[in-house]
């Protein structure tokens, strides 16, 4: 099988992956990825189901320890090599915030409580560790308003101003989606990793998600990765697409490419499906070109 060329995609590292692999006993669920994110941009990890994307977002966040691999974040005080650090050091040090496929809210807490709740840590460091809080002295007090102006900004940029009283759990779905994204943004992450933001919004809401995802790549100048299944949100704002299939990376490059290529095409649509594929997709199927050359 032929390797399927990179296209170039320009700009400033952010995240290097290099030669992640992550094996379950026999199976091999990240097998040898490499690539690179680039800071401000969208960069979208798709790939048919099992793929190997959730297990590749589970090594970067610290939830898994890869096998193999080096995952270099790039900050401006330094490089954080993120297979060496624990979880929490991951969001809190490193600066990688994550939302997760099923909806992790505290959903009996209001909405406004869900994003200072996310501040938790720079509210301890202010506190001294509760001593300052206690007294309610003034660092405390400051940093506390601080946390609260930070929410409502991000509760303007969700559009849920109106309902920052509310408990989360009673939210729309779509507005939990985003409301979890306004959460992982609190943290003020270097990198924020998405998995499947948009699953189970309508074309509505997968709208707004887009708009939100642009706006926080060219307002907040943040570098997303987003697994994603809709390919009309992936394609509309993706920057850079990395296609895994059976946890192998078998095409990488723009969107306008990664949706050209026949691998990608093949890896869609299986094997049995060929028949169905038009002529001139067949032509360009790598076993097929050999095929032609060898006769
Ligand atoms: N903790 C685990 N233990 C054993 N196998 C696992 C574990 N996590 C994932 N896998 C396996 O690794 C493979 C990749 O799964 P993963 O969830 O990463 O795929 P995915 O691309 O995110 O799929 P989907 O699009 O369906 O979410 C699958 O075969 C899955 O069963």
């Amino acid at each position: 099988m032929t390797t399927v060329p990179d296209t170039p995609i320009p700009g400033t590292p952010l995240l290097e992956v290099e030669h992640l692999t992550m094996r379950f006993g026999g199976l091999v669920a990240v097998n040898d990825v490499s690539f690179t994110a680039m800071e401000r941009q969208i960069t979208a990890i798709i790939g048919p189901n099992g793929a190997g994307k959730t297990t590749m977002f589970n090594c970067l966040t610290g939830f898994y320890s890869p096998t193999v691999g080096r995952l270099a974040l790039h900050r401006p005080d330094g490089i954080f090599l993120l297979e060496r650090l624990e979880a929490f050091r991951i969001s809190q040090q490193a600066g990688v915030a994550r939302t997760f496929q099923n909806i992790r809210l505290f959903a009996r807490m209001s909405v406004l409580e869900n994003l200072v709740v996310a501040q938790h840590n720079k509210l301890m460091k202010a506190s001294a560790f509760t001593l300052a809080g206690l007294l309610g002295l003034p660092s405390y007090r400051k940093a506390e308003k601080q946390a609260v102006e930070l929410a409502r900004y991000w509760l303007d940029k969700v559009k849920l101003t109106r309902f920052a009283d509310w408990e989360a759990g009673n939210l729309p779905y779509g507005a939990q989606r985003r409301l979890e994204i306004a959460r992982a943004m609190c943290t003020e992450p270097v990198l924020l990793c998405l998995d499947e933001p948009a699953a189970g919004l309508n074309p509505r809401e997968s709208g707004d998600l887009s708009e939100l995802l642009i706006h926080i790549r060219d307002e907040e100048k943040i570098g997303v990765l987003l697994i994603e299944h809709d390919m009309s949100v992936v394609m509309k704002i993706s920057d850079h697409v990395v296609v895994l299939d059976y946890g192998r990376k078998i095409s990488d490059g723009t969107p306008e490419f990664v949706k050209a290529d026949p691998t990608v095409i093949r890896a869609y649509l299986g094997e049995e499906e060929d028949e169905e594929l038009p002529d001139e997709v067949k032509r360009d199927l790598p076993e097929v070109a050999e095929r032609e050359e060898g006769a």
